[in-house]
């Protein structure tokens, strides 16, 4: 569903209004690793159809976050609420079929497999977990079924732009078409809410402007919500609805890219990392550096 349909309401603004739900809650989430504390009181919530992200410099806790909401790391304290229902005792295969997707900071993808059965493998785990889809694909129906799934997986392909690539070993591509196929895999199981951690790493400028665009029309034309970590300050700021800033496991700022460009925590944070990027964006948004 476009973002601009999200609770039957319409763009203003160039930005899209959110239907206001409360899609996923986290709700005063700590985690330790032995001495280490990872994450301290994180609260902050996502509403169905917005595009958010999270940032901090290293080590601030980004990913720590994005696990705990897909399921690998259990919070020390604090709760994660899905659609209002709490997802700690739920398994990440539990998440998945709820519609909680996830892509990884390091690639996660079969090398050996070829693109197309790397994607199927999302789409299995979607039919697996889909009882009446499951028994339609197993007891009767089956040839249907399946053509129904390989045509759904044939339009990711189009959509991603890797229909060249759909018969290599994933192994044997160029990391930014990896990415790709990851960003592939994870729509596969169709998810309401996808987590991307650093979607544009290590890529260079147009592979950069490539992923923008395919995360724009996930939120734009899927209705896809998004939990975003990315490095770059320039795609966060341009694409955020509303962004929260990490730092030492605490939320330091929160609000639109805006508001916490202007925030004199955030420049302290980034103090010394990225400082000039962060002026010169405010100078761009016309906020005071
Ligand atoms: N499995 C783990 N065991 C021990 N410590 C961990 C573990 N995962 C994360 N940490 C620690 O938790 C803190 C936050 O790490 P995290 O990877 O969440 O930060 P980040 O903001 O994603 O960093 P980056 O931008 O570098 O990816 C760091 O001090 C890190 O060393």
């Amino acid at each position: 569903m476009p973002r601009g349909q999200v609770g039957g309401q319409t763009p203003t603004g160039g930005r899209i209004v959110t239907s206001g739900e409360r899609l996923l809650e986290v709700r005063d989430v700590s985690l330790r690793f032995g001495g280490v504390r990872a994450l301290s009181n994180v609260s902050f919530h996502v509403e169905a159809g917005e595009l958010f992200s999270i940032i901090g410099p290293n080590g601030a806790g980004k990913t720590s976050m994005l696990n705990c909401i897909s399921g690998r790391y259990r919070p020390t304290e604090g709760d994660v609420l899905y659609k209002g229902g709490s997802l700690l005792k739920r398994s990440i295969n539990d998440r998945a079929r709820l519609g909680i997707g996830r892509t990884f900071q390091n690639l996660a993808l079969f090398g050996h497999m070829s693109v197309l059965d790397n994607i199927l493998v999302g789409r299995h785990h979607r039919l697996k977990n889909n009882l009446f889809t499951g028994m339609a694909y197993w007891v009767g129906g089956a040839r249907t079924e399946e053509l129904a799934e390989r045509r759904r997986v044939e339009e990711i392909i189009d959509f991603l732009e890797i229909q060249h690539v759909r018969g290599e070993p994933a192994g044997t591509l160029s990391y930014g078409l990896r990415k790709r196929v990851e960003l592939a895999r994870a729509m596969a199981i169709e998810p309401e809410l996808i987590l991307l951690d650093e979607p544009m790493a290590g890529m260079n400028l147009e592979e950069k402007e490539d992923i923008a665009r395919y995360v724009v029309a996930l939120n734009q034309e899927f209705g896809m919500t998004i939990v975003m970590i990315e490095h770059d300050m320039g795609v966060v700021m341009d694409l955020s609805d509303r962004v929260i800033v990490l730092d030492f496991g605490k939320v330091i700022s929160a609000g639109t890219p805006d508001a916490v460009l202007a925030d004199e925590h955030v420049k302290r944070a980034y103090l010394g990392e990225d400082d000039e990027t962060l002026d010169a964006l405010a100078a761009e948004t016309g906020e005071p550096a």
